[in-house]
């Protein structure tokens, strides 16, 4: 298993680890995105290897789909199990009503597609990822297709948003979806994310946004003090 080079690191990892120590046998499990999620894949693949059988992990990104398959966890789809028993993922910002800001990795449709398609949605997070309104602190991520990006931008833009394509080594970053993301800052941060995710929903082009509403039935933070979860 990686070692943990920062506090920050370790509470992720031991997020990752109690929330591995969910998934129970005959599982199908959707595995998220972004580092938090890689140490939950390592710690389902320790778990695989003293014995747990579940019956298939699907990924939620190309980079997950590697590093599970990496680490042997066996890998099934949403064509072969259109329901999972769990979704466990990552998270950019939650608030107090576990709804989140997810995308920073750019896997925000897969991940939102398994955590739909999952009877029980697991944040896993460090204590930083606690906000008490959601966008004052990070983007909201939104998917758009590419050839609707400068109409799409000035909707965004009419919303109260200051909006920036996201790039990758100075070109606009692709998802595996084949599409762009618009980050989305609103400066007095997101008082009705309801309405928010509506508005941006009625915009032709987009894809879909990075606010999870109404998805994620349980927190698992890990910190200073142990590992919380929320609501137990
Ligand atoms: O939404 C995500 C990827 O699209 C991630 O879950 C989110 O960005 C958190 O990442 P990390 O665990 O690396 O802090």
């Amino acid at each position: 298993m990686t070692s943990p080079r920062s506090p920050q690191d370790t509470w992720k990892q031991m997020a990752g680890v109690a929330a591995a120590n969910l998934i129970q046998e005959g599982m199908v499990v959707g595995l998220g995105t972004g580092s938090t999620a890689a140490y939950l894949v390592q710690a389902l693949s320790q778990r695989i290897q003293q014995g747990l059988q579940i019956v298939g992990a699907v990924p939620s990104s190309q980079a997950t789909y590697d590093l599970a398959a990496s680490l042997n966890i066996p890998l099934t789809d949403l064509d072969i199990h259109p329901e999972l028993d769990m979704y466990i993922d990552g998270a950019d910002e939650i608030d107090p009503q576990l709804r989140l800001i997810k995308g920073a990795g750019g896997a925000l449709l897969r991940e939102k597609i398994l955590a739909s398609a999952a009877r029980r949605f697991v944040v896993i997070a460090d204590p930083s990822k606690k906000v008490t309104q959601l966008g004052h602190r990070f983007p909201l991520p939104v998917e758009i297709v590419p050839l609707a990006k400068t109409p799409i931008k000035l909707k965004l833009s009419k919303l109260g948003a200051q909006v920036e394509l996201r790039h990758r080594d100075n070109i606009p970053f692709i998802t595996d979806n084949h599409n762009y993301i618009f980050d989305c800052t609103f400066p007095q941060g997101i008082s009705n994310p309801a309405e928010v995710d509506a508005q941006i929903h009625s915009i032709v082009g987009v894809v879909e946004t990075g606010l999870f509403l109404n998805l994620a039935q349980q927190v698992v933070i890990g910190g200073p003090e142990g590992v919380q979860i929320f609501p137990q």
